[in-house]
């Protein structure tokens, strides 16, 4: 529905008196020139991607190659994820906690609604009413996005259920029906007959989360997490909070499906840094005979305990927002197949001659190209094709190996949990925790090398809890609080078990100790046969890892050597983590729970001097 005035949007766009007169409270602040409630209609992808082709945001892609596929490539200072532009605004400080960005919530929307007055000038303003997780839950998780980007309106499209399905069911619930508010400006107004730019945005950003409002403001980037606001903003930060008051969990995980050679089936969940492999392994093609994976989610999981005591967990998502480079018919097969068949859209990757995209990593290298940065490239440029953080956005139902159960509200019950980070050194292949405090200890000390999925420097590491260190919605102490009490009030023989992995460890001439990818099916298998008595350990100061023979390694072209060099538990390299450790649990004072001191002396014990 399309309205001339701001002021006719309340009739115009919906019945349900909150949000229309959030709509036109928005509408009155930011100016736009018209106001459209995002219905969900192929008649609206059509619109929407052609007026992106005509602002030359996007480039339609050879439609034999790529059918219903775009190309768009950002403004070079607008490529990933601004944690240092992000803020948890809760009431007190203490609930943001010492690993978010604080303002008071007052100032922050003093500051904020300046920068909004106007922002929409020359511009159309978007209502996206969406849902994370399914219509049909028995709590329907919605969210309304306002946004004045057709990049982002055709993004959401394919990453979030959107439209009048969700509108309809918002108005049939009425005041009951619980939305997020997510507020999302380019910050970029257009005065009359100014010429507007490919890909508008400001030089000034703000990704915001008012948690106890359950509310989002973000301003001045179009890019990925900071802008496609169902995904980080809502699915974990402002869920994480929601997640705490309620008694569940909202993770930075994959969900996968794996099926043995007996056809027993079991549903796993991995929580690894951004751009550390959650997509890879959710599409996983096993390289062990007899062993298969279907795909659920490669990003986000909700869960939530089952009326059998078991955590179950759905992918709230609608689509993959995918690390292009590195992604190829060997390492990702199943992306790859996604993709073919269209529907999605590529930003900062190369736009090949015949219409086509490339990156690093994939096949058939071109000998031309225009790069990210809309110059000519060659092989031999010394430049790279596409940014590091480059991806693919494209819907998740296209995905060949997806589970039937990806559209059950109920979720999957999980087995296991993984944690993982890009270590180098110290951190082996894989380690099972003893117990739910353990693996709670194991991901609240996860670390990491940082990658370009985020503004700032590649490669150092950090400490990156669970995943989640950008994206914990509260108090990081507390955060680790909610999960030891989450394996408290449960029954233990039903709670997943927790392994760490470590897929990137480096031998001495700085290669990878571990092939990877389809490879990462022998770990899986181990995990299993750890889940059901049958594979053997080693007892060691961080947990149990694998014995050399319990790890499948029949056919992997590695030595015994090797094997052996990727499954040490170096005490001195270990020795050397426990001030890092300490340093961090330091942070959080009384918000530490006492369990993970305990985990930490013992460690220290067992590790000896
Ligand atoms: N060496 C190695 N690289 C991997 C492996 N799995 C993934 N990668 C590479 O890591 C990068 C990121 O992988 P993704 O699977 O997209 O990471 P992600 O965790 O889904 O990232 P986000 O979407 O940012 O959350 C890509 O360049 C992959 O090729 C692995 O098992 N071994
Ligand atoms: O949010 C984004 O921009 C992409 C993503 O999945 C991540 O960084 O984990
Ligand atoms: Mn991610």
């Amino acid at each position: 529905m399309t309205t001339d005035t701001p002021a006719a949007t309340a009739t115009g766009g919906t019945t349900h008196a909150a949000l229309a007169a959030w709509v036109d409270e928005v509408a009155a602040l930011t100016t736009p020139d018209r106001v459209q409630w995002i219905t969900g209609s192929p008649q609206e992808w059509t619109e929407v991607t052609d007026k992106l082709v005509a602002a030359g945001t996007f480039t339609r892609l050879n439609e034999q190659t790529h059918p219903n596929s775009f190309y768009a490539a950002s403004d070079p200072t607008d490529v990933a994820r601004v944690e240092d532009r992000t803020f948890i605004c809760s009431v007190d400080e203490k609930d943001c906690g010492p690993t978010n960005n604080w303002m008071a919530p007052d100032e922050m929307k003093a500051i904020m609604t300046d920068l909004y007055r106007g922002c929409m000038t020359g511009r159309t303003m978007y209502v996206i009413p969406f849902v994370m997780g399914h219509l049909n839950a028995e709590k329907p998780m919605f969210g309304v996005e306002i946004t004045d980007s057709e990049y982002v309106v055709a993004s959401m499209r394919v990453m979030a259920r959107c439209g009048s399905k969700v509108l309809d069911r918002i108005e049939e619930l009425g005041e009951s029906a619980r939305y997020v508010p997510a507020l999302h400006s380019l910050g970029a107004p257009l005065q009359p007959g100014e010429k507007d730019v490919a890909w508008p945005c400001n030089q000034t950003k703000y990704i915001v989360q008012f948690p106890e409002e359950r509310t989002i403001w973000s301003y001045g980037s179009g890019y990925g997490g900071n802008a496609l606001l169902g995904k980080k903003c809502y699915s974990l930060r402002i869920a994480s909070a929601m997640a705490r008051d309620e008694g569940w969990l909202a993770e930075h995980m994959l969900i996968l499906k794996l099926i043995s050679p007996e056809q027993q089936t079991y549903y796993v969940a991995a929580a690894f840094p951004s751009a550390c492999g959650k997509t890879n392994l959710a599409m996983l093609e096993p390289t062990i005979p007899g062993w298969r994976v279907e795909t659920l989610g490669d990003d986000i999981a909700w869960m939530r305990f089952g009326d059998d005591g078991r955590l179950y967990a759905v992918n709230p998502e609608f689509g993959l927002f995918g690390v292009a480079p590195g992604t190829n018919e060997k390492t990702n097969p199943n992306a790859i197949r996604t993709l073919a068949k269209g529907n999605s859209v590529y930003t900062n990757v190369a736009l090949t001659d015949d219409g086509g995209v490339w990156w690093e990593g994939l096949e058939n290298e071109p000998q031309h190209a225009t790069s990210w940065k809309g110059e000519d490239w060659t092989p031999d440029s010394g430049e790279l094709s596409s940014h590091p953080n480059s991806r693919y956005c494209t819907p998740i139902d296209q995905c060949p190996i997806l589970a039937d159960e990806y559209d059950d509200p109920r979720g999957v019950p999980i087995s296991a949990i993984l944690f993982g980070g890009r270590r180098k050194t110290t951190v082996p292949l894989v380690t099972e925790a003893r117990d739910w405090v353990h693996g709670t200890f194991m991901g609240a000390t996860l670390s990491s090398e940082t990658t370009a999925a985020a503004v700032g420097q590649v490669g150092v590491v950090r400490r990156d809890p669970m995943a989640m260190l950008p994206f914990i919605g509260y108090n990081a102490g507390d955060y680790f609080g909610h999960w030891i009490n989450v394996g408290k009030d449960a029954d233990a023989s039903k709670l997943p078990k927790i392994f760490y992995v470590n897929w990137f460890r480096r031998d001495e001439d700085g290669g990878f100790l571990w092939p990877g990818f389809g490879e990462n099916s022998r770990v899986l298998k181990w995990v299993i046969e750890r889940i059901e008595g049958k594979a053997a350990a080693v007892e060691t100061p961080i947990g149990h890892v694998p014995t050399p023979e319990s790890l499948d390694i029949d056919g992997l072209d590695m030595t015994p050597e090797q094997v052996e060099a990727a499954l040490r538990v170096d005490p001195q390299e270990w020795r050397a983590e426990i001030p890092q450790i300490e340093e961090w649990f330091a942070k959080f004072g009384d918000a530490l729970p006492t369990q993970l001191q305990v985990e930490l002396d013992g460690l220290k014990a067992r590790l000896g001097d």
